[in-house]
């Protein structure tokens, strides 16, 4: 397919918005609503490293969305609009790229993003996906990383470690399980979540790369240390089933959840966990059965540059 029928025909119907401009100039136009903070992220997704290139596109569509608009959620915003990179190699055909557009549309619907505009490129060896996010917030509201105070408690939203359990399960290494392999590849971010902690989460991020070593960054941001109680780390009931731990939970990422500080008396929505406190100090201490946990070595996912 031709780069312009590409355009024409899969992405088009998804940029139905004002702003979008039938994709028809060299940019969007969008009119921020008044008084409301812009907030911007951006996330790439490469086939090997992110998703397996014989995924369903469908599913690398919708994740793609998810994991942006995860970061909304960690901000407390309010998604608005997105502008999609594209570049495929020609193991990504014509059925492929219906695919992926169709589950990209369905994810933009699911949060409330319209589809702005984009780029487009083939030839590469293996496909890389990007995605940037806006949203808006009231202004000065935005949560961040920064603000956990010690005597606050901290908090995660869902269940931890079922996408860990998924991806072993797309590299045929665990038997399959649809709901934990569906954890994995159609994420759901806590907008809902993120934008009824604005005023009362002092900080807040997403869980992406593995619930440990995004607390050291919450703790590091924040200039203060966690106490994580791993008895207290909310496990599914099948990932329980699939024998696994909270230690392997903590570290496995792909979970696109909040975790959250809050002052003790706050009153926090349903849907999250109590998982500790957080103390004077720096850094993580990790705590079962009432007795310390040395920390793992390896926390989570960082890629190395
Ligand atoms: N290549 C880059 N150039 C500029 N800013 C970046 C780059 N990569 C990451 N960032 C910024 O660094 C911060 C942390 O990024 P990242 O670890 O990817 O966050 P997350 O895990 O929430 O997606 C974000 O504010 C992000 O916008
Ligand atoms: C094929 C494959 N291998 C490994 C993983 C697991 N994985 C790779 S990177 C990563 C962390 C998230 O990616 P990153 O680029 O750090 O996203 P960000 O934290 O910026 O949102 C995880 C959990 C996966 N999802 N798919
Ligand atoms: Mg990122
Ligand atoms: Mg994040
Ligand atoms: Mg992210």
């Amino acid at each position: 397919m031709a780069e312009r029928d590409f355009i024409r025909a899969l992405m088009a119907p998804l940029a139905g918005s004002a702003a979008a401009r039938g994709l028809a100039d060299d940019a969007a136009v969008w009119t921020p609503p008044l008084g409301r903070q812009l907030v911007l992220t951006h996330d790439t997704m490469a086939a090997g490293v992110h998703f397996l290139a014989s995924d369903p596109p469908g599913d690398v569509g919708w994740k793609l969305v998810a994991v942006n608009a995860s970061d909304l959620a960690a901000m407390g915003a309010r998604p608005a609009g997105a502008l999609l990179s594209v570049a495929l190699g020609t193991g990504q055909d014509a059925d492929w790229q219906a695919g992926f557009a169709r589950g990209l549309g369905q994810a933009l619907d699911a949060f409330g993003l319209a589809l702005w505009g984009g780029d487009t490129v083939s030839g590469v060896a293996a496909p890389v996906l990007g995605m940037t996010v806006v949203g808006h917030v009231e202004a000065g509201r935005a949560l961040g990383r920064g603000g956990a105070q010690p005597g606050d408690r901290l908090w995660v939203s869902g269940t931890i470690g079922d996408a860990g359990l998924g991806l072993a399960m797309a590299q045929g290494l665990a038997p399959m399980q649809p709901w934990l392999l569906k954890r994995l590849r159609r994420p759901m971010p806590r907008l809902a979540l993120g934008a009824a902690l604005v005023g009362v989460a002092s900080a807040c991020m997403d869980v992406s790369d593995g619930l440990l070593i995004d607390a050291e960054r919450l703790a590091a941001a924040s200039s203060v240390g966690l106490a994580i109680d791993l008895d207290a780390v909310p496990l599914s009931e099948a990932a329980r089933a699939a024998g696994l731990s909270a230690i392997e939970a903590v570290v496995s990422g792909d979970d696109y959840e909040l975790l959250f500080t809050a002052p003790a008396d706050a009153v926090v929505s349903a849907g999250a966990c109590c998982i500790g406190s957080v103390v004077r100090g720096a850094g993580l201490a990790l705590n079962a059965d009432g007795h310390a946990v040395p920390l793992p070595a390896r926390r989570g996912w960082e890629h190395a540059l």
